[in-house]
């Protein structure tokens, strides 16, 4: 049942809540003592921002920061920040999360930890957000929890309020049913998420991965028939409850990406950066959270390569490498921020000149337009992880690209692969391949780009994150006559 309130306090409660790991700010404390709030990155704030705005609702999350228990308001939108000590953030976020759940969904790329004290954080801080969702939410309301850090809280919320609508949104890839096994609290997890009505994943793979495991390790009765894309729900029986597991793409704000790309400053800035770069024929770019999924090595080698066998110029082109900071006190980030540098480090030492090197490794975030603008300079962007959820960057840069001009290198194992289709795709484990592909982007016929892009951004921009999150909330049974967008349909040229 709803939490009671006493006759003379205005119920300020939401009807709408949304349930994060982060909130969509970190706290920031300056060196002379003053505190400001300000944007953090990933793909989820992105994507949720914007939707979150348009309705009148409530963020519950972690601040970014230890012990940080403030509720401020952001442009409209109530924080309700979720303490967490610094032995918390290393058990539940770094450990639990980040070095056992985040490897064994991503495909093993480097070996899950299974360690019991980090499971039983876990469970602490999932049990501390369902209490402040529960707190947060009006009589009946809908509450959307997001992601893998938090797939203990459906049935955590369902048992403190059974009033309520939960939605679940895995943002990762779900893992099939051989390495899924590996973990020790499997059943538990898979309970965890039957407390939702509706359980999202980004592709009907990860939909069905689920509801075989929901057979086999919860024993519920499921359907058998195929996922669709935003239709043909898969169904799990929980007693008298109906689950309902679906699959939803996410995708980005393409209108207002598109629109921001195509401003005279952004240009302008776009122009600059190549003639500050010394005009090279050709920019190559890579975008990314500084995380081993990312395949930035893939790319990186496969250039290696290619320099070394003389089909690509060192004189001629310039790769730049955005690598924003992540989850910087875990083993296997802090191992492969090394071997990253270390491969920067023999590019420019074999084939860089002096004011020249090949590769520019950035690794802090930079200003939202002079990332658009490094979208826009771009001739071949490269998006090659080992596997990834989605994959929002891979978007924006097509969102970017009004003048039709640029290619993009995709790897097959994004969520994005799927939607993507006319992208230079390779398997990032076959470097000859990540090699041919990287060249017929260097290579291609002006035309034929155009006519790629132009496809590409045909998707992007009619399948938009206000689509997304309407699908969602649609399927969820919320009301979501208020969110803007959905279908629009926007001049694609
Ligand atoms: O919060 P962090 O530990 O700093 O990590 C940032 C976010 O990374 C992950 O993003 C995923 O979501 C994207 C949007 O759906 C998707 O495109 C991408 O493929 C995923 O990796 C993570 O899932 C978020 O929870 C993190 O906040
Ligand atoms: N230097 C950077 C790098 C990425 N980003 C943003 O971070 C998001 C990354 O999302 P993603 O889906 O590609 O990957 P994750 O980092 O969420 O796994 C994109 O929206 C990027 O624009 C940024 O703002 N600054």
């Amino acid at each position: 049942m709803a939490p009671s309130r006493t006759k003379d306090k205005p119920d300020t409660r939401a009807d709408f809540v949304v349930v994060a790991n982060r909130l969509p700010v970190d706290k920031e404390t300056l060196a002379d003592g003053t505190v400001r709030w300000k944007q953090s990155p990933g793909g989820l704030v992105t994507a949720l921002e914007p939707v979150l705005r348009s309705q009148t609702g409530a963020w519950v999350g972690w601040s970014g920061v230890p012990d940080a228990a403030e509720h401020p308001e952001v442009d409209g939108i109530k924080l309700f920040a979720v303490s967490l000590s610094t032995q918390e953030i290393a058990d539940y976020y770094e450990g639990f999360s980040n070095a056992t759940l985040w490897p064994l969904y991503h495909d093993v790329i480097v070996k899950p930890e299974y360690n019991r004290s980090w499971w039983n954080s876990y469970v602490a801080i999932n049990r501390r957000f369902a209490e402040a969702a529960s707190e947060a939410a009006a009589e009946g309301a809908v509450v959307w929890i997001q992601d893998y850090q938090l797939q203990l809280v459906p049935k955590m919320l369902r048992m403190l309020r059974p009033d309520l609508k939960i939605g679940f949104f895995l943002h990762i890839p779900f893992p099939p049913v051989e390495l899924f096994m590996q973990m020790p609290w499997r059943t538990e997890i898979i309970e965890g998420l039957l407390g939702a009505d509706l359980i999202g994943f980004h592709l009907p793979g990860g939909a069905q991965n689920f509801l075989y495991l929901a057979r086999r390790l919860a024993g519920q009765a499921t359907s058998k028939g195929q996922v669709g894309v935003r239709a043909k729900f898969g169904v799990v029986q929980v007693g008298f409850r109906t689950v309902r597991v679906g699959a939803f793409p996410i995708s980005i704000d393409s209108g207002e990406l598109d629109n921001r790309a195509k401003s005279r400053e952004i240009r302008k800035r776009a122009t600059d950066m190549r003639a500050e770069l010394g005009n090279p024929k050709k920019i190559l770019l890579g975008v990314d959270r500084l995380d081993y999924t990312k395949g930035i090595d893939v790319r990186l080698n496969a250039l290696s390569e290619l320099l070394e066998e003389g089909r690509v110029n060192p004189d001629e082109i310039t790769m730049i490498q955005l690598a924003t900071p992540s989850r910087e006190r875990v083993d296997s980030y802090i191992k492969m921020r090394g071997d990253i540098e270390q491969l920067v480090g023999n590019i420019n030492g074999n084939f860089g000149r002096v004011g020249h090197p090949v590769v520019q490794y950035l690794h802090h975030g930079v200003p939202r337009d002079e990332l658009v603008s490094f979208y826009v300079a771009a001739d071949v962007m490269l998006v090659t992880p080992l596997r990834d959820g989605m994959n929002l960057v891979a978007k924006e840069y097509v969102a970017c690209r009004s003048d039709l001009g640029g290619a993009l290198v995709l790897s097959e194992f994004t969520g994005a692969a799927a939607e993507l289709r006319q992208a230079f795709q390779a398997n990032p484990y076959d470097t000859d391949g990540v090699k041919e592909a990287i060249l017929a982007a260097l290579e291609q016929d002006p035309e034929e780009g155009k006519r790629r892009m132009r496809a590409l951004r045909r998707q992007v921009l009619t399948h938009d994150v206000q689509r997304w999150a309407k699908s969602f909330l649609g399927a969820l049974g919320a009301d979501t006559d208020t969110m803007p967008g959905g279908n629009r349909s926007l001049d694609v040229v």
